[in-house]
């Protein structure tokens, strides 16, 4: 057995320690994690995602509201929205070989990098602090015969087992808001070739609102996270080589998502939070893609 095929159970083998009471409690949440709005939504097509969606709400596609199959359409079109998020993160890798490697830090139950697989036809990395996110992810893979492509480890995102330039892109899909963004950026520019690409989907606080809102720190509550400004992002990436080539506001873009879901019977409290927040301009979603300099 090459070191790619490696079972679920063997994949968790390797989990150091946490590296700190933190990180502990980050990997107790998702392993317990299984709301009704991932799950549902990702066993709409087997892609299983963690993050949010983008793009306008396909009205069509939803049917009447005494449609008997309304529930399940409103379902289909919010993961449509979330699976078009990762595609919009896949667009600004930028020009991906076969032979190129992919990191996803904190990939959660692996729906982007089975997309980045599809897309690129490469290896994809990921890690997560989560056993049971790992076994999923790569009881998933299994499933669609691409273990020796897709793979999760359970790893510390800032001190990955990744050699130095070893990846042509990494991402962190809704996965920054849990470490120090000096010490994640200083890993990324580490395992990155010089000329590689780091993107990040993300939810900042906007520093033009002064300080992190209520209705963000009721996200942070929420997620035992610690949302960062748009600031520190911009910062920490200027002090570890990675200059930004795109940074957008996905604000408008997602507020749709959060709209459509508010209505639907997978709600789990904090739509409220994410709707006032990027209405009232505290809060930010954005991509940001920079070249590993
Ligand atoms: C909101 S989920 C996003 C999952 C995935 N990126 C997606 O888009 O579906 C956050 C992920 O970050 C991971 N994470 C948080 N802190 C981490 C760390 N220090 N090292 C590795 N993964 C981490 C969690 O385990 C979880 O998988
Ligand atoms: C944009 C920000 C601040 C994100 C925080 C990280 C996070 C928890 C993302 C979504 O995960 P999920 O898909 O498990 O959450 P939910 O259950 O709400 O869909
Ligand atoms: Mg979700």
């Amino acid at each position: 057995m090459t070191s790619t095929e490696l079972t679920a159970t063997e994949a968790s083998v390797f989990i150091p320690n946490p590296a700190t009471p933190y990180q502990g409690d980050i990997a107790r949440y998702w392993d317990g994690e299984a709301r009704p709005v991932n799950l549902r939504l990702g066993d709409v097509d087997g892609l299983y995602h963690h993050h949010y969606g983008i793009g306008e709400v396909d009205h069509a596609a939803l049917g009447d509201a005494d449609d008997s199959e309304s529930e399940k359409k409103l379902i289909t079109e919010l993961h449509r929205l979330e699976s078009a998020q990762a595609e919009l993160l896949l667009e600004h890798l930028g020009d991906i070989g076969r032979d190129d490697t992919l990191v996803d830090a904190g990939c959660g139950r692996g729906g982007s990098m089975v997309m980045a697989h599809q897309r690129f036809g490469c290896k994809v990395e990921g890690v997560t602090l989560s056993a049971k996110q790992a076994e999923f992810a790569n009881r998933r893979a299994g499933e669609l015969r691409i273990q020796d492509h897709v793979r999760a480890r359970v790893c510390n995102m800032l001190s990955t087992p990744f050699e130095t330039g070893q990846a042509a892109a990494s991402w962190n899909n809704e996965s920054s808001m849990y470490v120090d963004l000096h010490d994640l950026f200083a890993e990324h520019s580490r395992i990155l070739k010089v000329g590689g690409r780091y993107v990040t989907i993300t939810g900042c606080w906007n520093p033009r609102y002064g300080q992190p809102s209520k209705w963000v720190s009721q996200i942070n509550a929420h997620f035992e996270c610690n949302i960062h400004s748009r600031r520190e992002y911009l910062r920490a990436m200027a002090d570890n080589r990675l200059v930004p080539q795109a940074v957008i506001d996905l604000t408008p873009d997602t507020l749709p998502y959060w709209e459509l879901r508010a209505t639907s019977s997978l709600v789990t409290g904090i739509e409220e939070a994410f709707i006032n927040s990027y209405r009232d301009g505290s809060f930010q979603y954005v991509l940001i893609a920079a070249d590993r300099v």
